[in-house]
């Protein structure tokens, strides 16, 4: 793997070995910061090929379109990233075993999908990097959870970080951890969303016209996040200063504590974890029913 620059990726090759939102998230980043020439980057899935070549017209990627595409393209990639749905992870996974070589780098960012049983599907101990990113990485603001095998070299280490920080921000984490990720930030995109659906729908329901209600829930919610990152402080501490002994805002939160917000979205998360191990049980089960 080439290390001359590990601020770039060099002229290392990609495959997207499915090619979904995730995987459109991370490469319109690499893309979009110029990290690598989008020739780097092929692009392949199962059936879909309009899709391939919508990325290709979007983003320069090149789309593997035939069997002997997909197959030459997995042969020579210096980098293949599992971008399927747990579900069809273990047979794609044992598809490459005749292809690969030793030297290949795995990236996975398949929830529950552990190391181990990327090497039991393999039947070998490939270089393999887990990931547990989120879809920010399509506007450079991805927060992604990062561990790695035992044979991930350095220079593959280093390629693996540039990527993704060139996406976002990275935390090297225990591979056990990977689920925590999942549950906070993996997941944690969509319980944001979900909040700013119900901040809209009350704002509407107070009269608010939708698209008023929506800039004004968009921008609430930008500038919080903005307020903890500039200022560095604590998110309590920041609430605290909102709110005004017997205000307005005391009477929302003392809202949302009678109806467990706090606890909500603490077994939500604990859930999210917990449902990742889950899944991930299930791809084992299949690798180990397949020996
Ligand atoms: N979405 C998210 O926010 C996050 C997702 N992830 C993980 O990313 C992974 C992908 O999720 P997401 O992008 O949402 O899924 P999508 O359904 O958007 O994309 C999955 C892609 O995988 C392709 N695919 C399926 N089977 C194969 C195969 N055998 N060979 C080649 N390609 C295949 C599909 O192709 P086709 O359409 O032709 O069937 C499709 O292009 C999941 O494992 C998920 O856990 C991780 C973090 C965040
Ligand atoms: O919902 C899921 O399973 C995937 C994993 C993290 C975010 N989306």
């Amino acid at each position: 793997m080439s290390n001359r620059d590990a601020s770039s990726l060099g002229k290392n090759t990609l495959i997207f070995y499915g090619a979904g939102s995730m995987a459109e998230a991370i490469l319109r980043g690499l893309v979009e910061a110029s990290l690598t020439s989008p020739n780097n980057i092929t692009v392949m899935n199962r059936s879909n090929a309009d899709r391939l070549l919508e990325l290709e017209r979007q983003y320069g990627v090149v789309p593997a379109t035939t069997e002997d595409l997909k197959k030459s393209a997995l042969t020579s990639a210096d980098v293949i990233i599992l971008g399927m749905k747990p579900k069809d992870s273990a047979n794609a996974i044992k598809a490459l075993q005749p292809l690969l070589r030793p030297e290949q780098l795995i990236v996975s960012v398949i929830a529950g999908l552990s190391i181990s049983t990327i090497h039991q599907l393999l039947g070998r101990e490939q270089p393999v990097v887990r990931t547990m990113p989120n879809t920010s990485s399509t506007i450079g603001l991805g927060a992604t959870g990062i561990s790695f095998s035992a044979s991930v070299s350095a220079s593959q280490r280093e390629f693996a970080l540039a990527m993704f920080n060139a996406v976002g921000l990275t935390a090297v984490v225990d591979e056990p951890l990977i689920e925590a990720v999942n549950g906070v930030s993996g997941s944690g995109p969509a319980y944001v969303y979900y909040l700013m659906e119900a901040m809209i729908n009350a704002g509407v329901q107070l009269g608010l016209t939708p698209e008023a209600a929506k800039d004004l829930t968009v921008q609430t919610v930008r500038g919080a996040a903005e307020m903890v990152f500039t200022t560095g402080e604590n998110p309590g501490e920041l609430r605290r200063k909102v709110t005004s002994p017997n205000g307005t805002t005391q009477a929302a939160i003392e809202t949302l504590d009678h109806y467990s917000f706090q606890e909500g979205m603490n077994k939500a998360i604990v859930r999210c974890a917990d449902r990742a191990r889950e899944m991930g049980d299930a791809i084992r089960a299949e690798a180990v029913d397949s020996k």
